[in-house]
C-alpha cells in the first residue's frame, strides 16, 4: 500500500550548528492511506515541528517529506500554497472559527479564498457528516466548543484532503465532546478511509488512534500499535522521567 505521509531521514535545524537546536534528528515515518497516527513526546521534543514539516508549513534541514506521492522537501512557495489548499487540511486546539460567520460559512470560507468553487450542497453534506445539518445558520458562539470543532473538521474536509493534520483536537474540549470529536475522527478513519496525523499529550486520546510514535530530543524512539491508554502513558511516563 503506497503511504500518505512519508519522512525520510528528516532533520530540522534552528539556528546556528554550533550553538542551535535540532527540533527534529534524522526521523524517518510512514503513515499509510486510511490510517491514524498520532504523536507524542514530552514538552520540547518536536512534536509540531514534525507536524508543520509534514504539513509543507516548514522547510526541512536535510531529508525528504513525501505527502500523497508528492516530494514537497524543495518544493517552491507557489506548490506548498496549492498542496495546503488542496492536498491537506488542518484542525487545530482553538478551532479558529471566524466569529462573525455562519457554520456554514465558516466551512465555506477558506476554498472561496482559494478560489475553489463549492456549492452549498456541499457545505450541507459536509455539515451533515459531522452531525451539525441543523446548525449551518449558527455562528459560533451559538455553538458549544464541541460542534465549533466539529464545524472546523468539516471545513478541513471539504477539499477531501488526501491527509488532515490536527493539533491537540481535543485540547480545548471537555470529555463528552472530546469523545464525540474522538469518534468523529474514528469514523471518517474508518468509513471514508482519511489518513489523520494527530499531536496529543493526551494518552486517552492517543489511544484512539491506530499507531503512537513517540519523540524525545527529535528523535524518534518507540512506536505502539494498536495502542491502549495504559500502554501509552507507561510509555510516555518513562520518556518524561
Ligand atoms: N523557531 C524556532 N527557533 C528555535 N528553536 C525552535 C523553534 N521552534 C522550535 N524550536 C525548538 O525546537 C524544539 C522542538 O520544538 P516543538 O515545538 O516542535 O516541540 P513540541 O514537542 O511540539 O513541544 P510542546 O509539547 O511543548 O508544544 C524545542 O527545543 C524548541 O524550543
Amino acid at each position: 500500500m503506497r503511504s500518505a505521509l512519508e519522512l525520510h531521514q528528516v532533520t530540522r535545524f534552528h539556528g546556528p550548528k554550533s550553538t542551535g537546536v535540532a527540533a527534529l534528528d534524522d526521523v524517518s515515518l510512514s503513515c499509510p492511506h486510511g490510517t491514524w497516527t498520532a504523536i507524542m513526546g514530552p514538552s520540547g521534543s518536536g512534536k509540531s515541528t514534525l507536524l508543520h514539516c509534514a504539513a509543507g508549513l516548514d522547510q526541512v534541514t536535510s531529508g525528504r517529506v513525501v505527502l500523497a506521492g508528492r516530494d514537497i522537501t524543495t518544493a517552491p512557495d507557489s506548490v506548498l500554497t496549492e498542496l495546503r489548499r488542496r492536498t491537506v487540511g488542518f484542525v487545530f486546539q482553538n478551532f479558529n472559527l471566524i466569529s462573525s460567520l455562519t457554520a456554514e460559512q465558516n466551512v465555506a470560507f477558506p476554498a472561496k479564498l482559494a478560489g475553489v468553487r463549492v456549492s452549498r450542497n456541499d457545505v450541507r453534506e459536509v455539515l451533515a457528516a459531522v452531525g451539525l445539518a441543523d446548525r449551518g445558520g449558527h455562528r459560533p458562539r451559538e455553538l458549544s466548543g464541541g460542534q465549533q470543532q466539529r464545524v472546523a473538521i468539516a471545513r478541513a474536509m471539504i477539499s477531501r484532503p488526501a491527509v488532515l493534520f490536527a493539533d491537540e483536537p481535543t485540547g480545548a474540549l471537555d470529555s463528552g465532546s472530546a469523545r464525540t470529536v474522538l469518534g468523529l475522527l474514528r469514523h471518517m478513519v474508518r468509513t471514508a478511509g482519511q489518513t489523520i496525523v494527530m499531536v496529543t499529550h493526551d494518552p486517552a486520546v492517543a489511544a484512539g488512534a491506530d499507531s503512537v510514535i513517540f519523540l524525545a530530543d527529535g528523535r524518534l524512539v518507540d512506536r505502539l500499535d494498536r495502542p491502549t491508554v495504559h500502554d501509552v502513558a507507561e510509555r510516555l511516563a518513562k520518556l518524561e522521567s
